[in-house]
């Protein structure tokens, strides 16, 4: 469960160029006694309102940083700054890389992919378990920032009950737009498929942006 000791560390302000050229400005936290040890952050953006909406996303340094078409990573993260530009609210941004098996062994897991395994039976080939992330420290960074009661945006019904199982109120979730492409489509129809990710997929690249 979330622990009472969790704290703020430091606020800062940072300016942001979001993908088309536009800024935001958003508020950055850093935690003290975060329960795992690594440094995640939360961003907070305008006047979030009395349920803030809040996107909780699994580090990605592929998709985040480098455009990997692999995943749908990028486009999400994007999404959401965009989103909670407009409309306030907070952005946690978990070092989960590779559903928490971490950067090289997901790398290691593209490669059985490319043998025809999916991206859940790739982990476990590893050594690893499908999908290692729990939100533990999500629910404290939110407890910290005295947040309780959230509107969540994902596609993934397993955020939302892990959350709500560690006493956040998740009164509402709010799905993301669908970012296919013929290299990503048999990685969502996994996610659809095995862990019930609410994803409606069409023909590779026609699928709705939003
Ligand atoms: N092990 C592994 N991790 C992956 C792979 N593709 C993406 N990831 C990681 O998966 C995490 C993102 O999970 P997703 O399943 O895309 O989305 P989600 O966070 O469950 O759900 P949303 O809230 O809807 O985005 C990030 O940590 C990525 O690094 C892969 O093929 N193998
Ligand atoms: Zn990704």
């Amino acid at each position: 469960m979330p622990s009472s000791a969790v704290s703020i560390r430091s606020e800062v302000q940072l300016p942001i160029q979001l993908a088309d050229g536009t800024e935001a400005s958003a508020l950055v936290y850093s935690f003290r006694g975060l329960s795992d040890g690594k440094e995640h952050i939360a961003l907070k953006f305008g006047e979030p309102a009395a349920v803030p909406l809040v996107r909780v996303h699994s580090e990605c340094m592929t998709g985040d940083v480098f455009g990997s078409l692999r995943c749908d990573c990028g486009p999400q993260l994007e999404e959401s700054l965009k989103t909670l530009r407009e409309e306030g609210g907070y952005l946690l941004y978990l070092r989960q890389e590779g559903r928490g098996i971490g950067l090289y062994a997901k790398l290691d897991a593209y490669r059985l992919q490319e043998q025809g395994q999916d991206t859940y039976a790739a982990n476990v080939m590893l050594g690893h378990g499908a999908d290692e992330r729990d939100y533990i420290v999500a629910a404290q960074m939110l407890r910290a920032l005295g947040v309780g009661r959230i509107e969540l945006l994902t596609n993934n019904p397993q955020k939302c009950k892990q959350l709500s199982g560690l006493g956040i109120n998740v009164a509402a979730t709010r799905r993301t737009g669908v970012y296919s492409s013929a290299h990503n489509l048999a990685y969502l129809q996994a996610k659809v498929r095995q862990t019930g990710h609410l994803l409606q997929l069409g023909p590779a690249g026609q699928d709705d942006q939003g």
